[in-house]
């Protein structure tokens, strides 16, 4: 159930700063998308396993117990091999700075060219729990105990 101006789910609005009136304001690309589609502020290229830290010409005021996540876009990841070094990577509710995108060319052979207003990744506004941290000396049994990275199988490379 959802009604036009707030559909189920949505918070906010968000408060942006553009750093950069030449761009437009990051949006949705569709209106229940996850991700704000953040764009570059700069032309850049990204040479095979390159990576390159690229301003997105905003900075955003998230709330306490909201945190962004910078994930990467499908497209350019299946297209070009385009993704981010620390996806997704995390913006904190206290940070004021210009939201900036660790893009990494993961493409063995192709160089990716960024031009400037190009969409290169997307804001995702996800709320999280702030726990404090408390040092204990044994923790819980579980069925898991310490078996993980793939102990489990499922692939032939994991035998
Ligand atoms: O993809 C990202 C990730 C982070 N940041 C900004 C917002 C975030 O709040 C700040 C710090 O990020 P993080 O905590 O991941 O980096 P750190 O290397 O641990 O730096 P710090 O010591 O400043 O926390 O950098 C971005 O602009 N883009």
């Amino acid at each position: 159930m959802s009604n036009s101006e707030h559909p189920v789910g949505s918070g906010g609005p968000l408060r942006l700063r553009r750093l950069d009136p030449g761009l437009p304001v990051p949006s949705r690309a569709h209106p229940s998308d996850a991700g704000i589609d953040l764009y570059s502020a700069e032309d850049c290229e990204l040479a095979p396993g390159q990576r390159s830290l690229v301003g997105t010409g905003v900075s955003v005021a998230i709330p306490e117990g909201y945190a962004g996540l910078v994930h990467p876009r499908s497209g350019l990841a299946a297209r070009a091999g385009l993704s981010i070094v620390n996806a997704p990577g995390t913006v904190d509710a206290g940070y004021r700075g210009e939201i900036k995108v660790n893009l990494v060319n993961l493409d063995p052979s192709e160089p990716v060219r960024i031009g400037r207003g190009d969409r290169i990744a997307q804001l995702l506004i996800q709320r999280v729990e702030l726990w404090d941290v408390i040092e204990v000396h044994e923790l819980d049994e579980t069925d898991r105990g310490e078996r993980g990275h793939g102990s489990t199988g499922g692939h032939h490379r994991l035998t």
